[in-house]
């Protein structure tokens, strides 16, 4: 069976998006999956997103489903679901009043697409207490800030922010300076993090800039990470390193994330776009 598929990025954090709208399961497999993000056997991408009908109107009018490029099933994707909104967008699916809701693995994430072609998406809260994450670090009730964590023969100060999905982050002086597929992959498997974790490197160069270099759970190296951008820039708060409204530089570009005291929700704005799309057996 041919199945049609388009593929998007976003600040070339790239996604094989398929429509699925007509059934509840996703078209292929997590195993089907890993063969289609293959760089070199397959279309390539860092991870598939499955446009599906909700299961739940009260928490969305359609549903995000991902599979990582390794074929383990995230519950967010922060960079995923503005090139979901832009999907949409190209489907022909009217927001309302610019905005999609969309139902997720962290609740009901509203994307909203902009007059300029960016998209800014409501992330909802972060959660930092330490059972939530999840990660073993600290006191189970309490949240994980500037904490000991020895990985590599080495004490990093990590503190630990999930944007539905986790990520553990540490500030370093130079970004430029961080063997990322050497410790990423010791960081993402620590006994510390029984779903493991994404992790940020994070580098403050003023409190209302910060580079971010990412090590993702079940994609390894990537050029951006949405949820990774907003919760670096909750830790650079909770740390009092950053303002809560930030541009965080990553490889691929820059995402501009604000924390609202207000509200406690994190916002995120970014590009989306469409690379091509074909169809593949
Ligand atoms: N690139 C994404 C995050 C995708 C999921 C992540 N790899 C995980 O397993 O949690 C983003 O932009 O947020």
């Amino acid at each position: 069976m041919a199945i049609a598929f388009s593929k998007y990025h976003g600040l070339g954090n790239d996604f094989i998006l398929i429509d699925n709208r007509d059934r509840p399961e996703p078209y292929i497999t997590p195993e089907q999956a890993v063969r289609w993000c293959d760089r070199n056997f397959g279309i390539g991408a860092d991870g598939v997103i499955f446009l599906l009908p909700t299961s739940d109107p009260n928490s969305g009018s359609y549903r995000m489903q991902i599979f990582n490029s390794d074929g383990s099933e995230p519950e967010m994707c922060g960079n995923g679901i503005r090139c979901l909104a832009k999907f949409m967008q190209d489907l022909g699916i009217e927001p309302v009043e610019g905005k999609y809701e969309i139902q997720t693995g962290a609740g009901k994430i509203v994307p909203q697409l902009d007059a300029d072609g960016q998209v800014t998406v409501d992330m909802g809260e972060p959660v930092l207490l330490a059972a939530e994450i999840p990660t073993t670090l600290g006191e189970p009730q309490s949240k994980v800030i500037n904490y000991p964590l020895e990985v590599d023969g080495k004490t990093w100060a990590v503190t630990t922010v999930s944007m539905g999905n986790p990520h553990c982050i540490t500030f370093v002086p130079d970004v430029a300076s961080i063997p990322l597929k050497e410790l990423g992959v010791k960081f993402e498997h620590h006994p510390a993090f029984p779903k493991r974790t994404n992790t940020e490197f994070i580098e403050v160069v003023r409190p209302d800039y910060i580079k971010m270099l990412v090590w993702e759970r079940g994609a390894g190296a990537t050029l951006a990470c949405g949820t990774g951008a907003c919760a670096s820039l909750v830790a650079g708060v909770l740390n009092n390193l950053c303002d809560r409204l930030c541009t965080v530089n990553l490889p691929g570009g820059d995402l501009r994330i604000h924390w609202s005291a207000e509200t406690n929700h994190v916002l995120m704005t970014g590009p989306a776009q469409k690379v091509f799309a074909g169809e593949i057996e």
